[in-house]
């Protein structure tokens, strides 16, 4: 089914889908440590989704979907479906991530390219690059490692499943190159200014007009050399194993937030909302962690993010497991509040189930990075933050042929320009509610920002 949008282009696969063959082997483990699946990518076009060293990474292009608008998702699950039909599949291992699989990133905002242009920004015009809103990479290899199995899954579209077992070696990848000295300047709101902003959300918050709303800037890292996504990788594999390490076209990022996990009939996603620093420097809580605990504002902003995954999976849902209190998710540079929500997928009497993409969509935005009520939020951020999010904070992540995948919210993340290999835009928000300090907020979104600034070396 394609979602219809008079204003929306229609979803494009190019080329267009012929005969996909796809096999995937089991092949000798790699050395262990959390970047033995991203040390074998080669410089262009790397794809990945990785953590604590499992997960799967993949190059080339066999096929390519692009779809654009509110039916970003929709289109591309259904044209991911369509390749599908015509693919001849011999999977060996059968483990989730094995068989056919698609890396896919999407656009924060329906409104495509402008959006933000029209709410009055004068930042980079970075949107109005005709770039689609969604993509489904079909990579030619994937590499993936899950607890002690190895696979490589080869994509063809000649040839035969006989592939000659030359086609299984691993490459060896060209080495990864620094991006030199890097220099880092304001995006399309200066730090300074964007404290006017949360002041001005948290007052409307206060006057009653929305509970919570996320407030996002970005920063441009300029580098003396072009930027290998990889130089990236590496680094944040290595230091933040709990998160998720993404790379989806020209999308990086390490993300501790799981939008969802859709495997074998259970669902997942990992809630996060309410921060503190690690290093808050002087006058901070002795214990952060039990500061962040008993604190009544990340609570607040917590249930919110919670009640709004909560209230998107339960129509796909037969039962649901909601924590009651969130745990205090540790990484390098902040401390979250955090509740992985469980449900269990049903079997709707009217057609299949929906797929973890479709499950992505009627998450996405979660409270978490838009706000509660979500149109209100919506409104406030179009209205005010002066910033294109681009595919910041939205759905990345990886679809297999069964439907089953993960899909994680592009935080902590950056987006290597295509139209400028020496710049990266990196991106940082914060949970605003009524009680919310502009100072602080700032503080944490620079913390937000270290995991691509330090990857970057700065
Ligand atoms: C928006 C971001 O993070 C989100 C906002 C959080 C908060 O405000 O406490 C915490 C985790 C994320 O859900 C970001 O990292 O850019």
């Amino acid at each position: 089914m394609t979602a219809e949008h008079a204003s929306a282009p229609a979803p494009r696969t190019s080329p267009a889908p012929g005969t996909l063959v796809v096999r995937t082997v089991a092949i000798d483990a790699l050395p262990g440590g959390p970047t033995a699946l991203v040390d074998l990518l080669p410089d262009a076009h790397p794809l990945a989704w990785v953590r604590r060293g499992d997960g799967i990474v993949g190059w080339g292009e066999v096929a390519r979907i692009e779809s654009w608008g509110p039916g970003r998702f929709a289109d591309a699950d259904a044209a991911w479906r369509a390749v599908l039909r015509r693919a001849v599949v011999r999977d060996e291992v059968h483990l989730p991530g094995t068989g056919a699989v698609a890396f896919g990133s999407f656009a924060f905002d329906d409104a495509g390219p402008g959006a933000a242009d029209d709410a009055g920004t004068d930042g980079p015009d970075v949107a109005d690059d005709g770039r689609p809103d969604g993509v489904l990479v079909v990579p030619r290899v994937v590499v993936g490692r899950r607890g002690g199995t190895t696979w490589m899954t080869t994509f063809e579209t000649s040839g035969s499943l006989a592939s000659p077992p030359g086609a299984h070696v691993l490459p060896r990848p060209a080495p990864v190159t620094s991006p030199g000295r890097v220099v880092l300047r304001d995006g399309s709101v200066a730090a300074q200014d964007w404290k006017d902003l949360v002041a001005e959300a948290a007052r409307r918050i206060r006057a009653g007009h929305l509970d919570k709303v996320v407030l996002a800037r970005d920063a441009v890292a300029t580098t003396e050399h072009p930027v290998d996504p990889r130089y990236l990788l590496g680094r944040l594999a290595a230091s933040y194993e709990a998160c998720w390490t993404f790379s989806v076209d020209g999308m990086v990022g390490a993300t501790p937030e799981l939008l969802v996990r859709s495997e074998k009939g259970l669902v997942t996603s990992r809630v996060l909302a309410g921060t503190i620093r690690r290093e808050p420097g002087a006058g901070a809580p002795h214990d952060p962690a039990l500061f962040l605990a008993q604190s009544s504002k990340d609570l607040e902003e917590h249930e919110y993010a919670v009640r709004s995954v909560a209230d998107a999976l339960a129509p796909s849902c037969s039962s649901m497991n909601v924590p009651e209190a969130p745990f205090v998710l540790h990484l390098p540079n902040v401390l979250h509040l955090a509740s992985d929500v469980t449900g269990v997928l049903a079997s709707p009497e009217d057609g299949p189930a929906p797929t973890s993409l479709g499950l992505a969509a009627a998450l996405h935005p979660s409270a978490a990075v838009c706000g509660t009520p979500t149109a209100d939020a919506r409104a406030l951020i179009r209205e005010i933050e002066g910033l294109d999010r681009a595919r910041y904070a939205a759905p990345v992540g990886w679809l297999g042929a069964d439907g089953d995948g993960e899909w994680g919210i592009a935080l902590r993340s950056c987006e290597i320009l295509p139209s400028d290999p020496l710049a990266v835009r990196l991106f940082a928000g914060c949970g605003i509610v009524g009680a919310s300090d502009p100072d602080a907020e700032l503080a944490e979104s620079e913390a937000k920002l270290e995991p691509i600034t330090g990857a970057l070396g700065l």
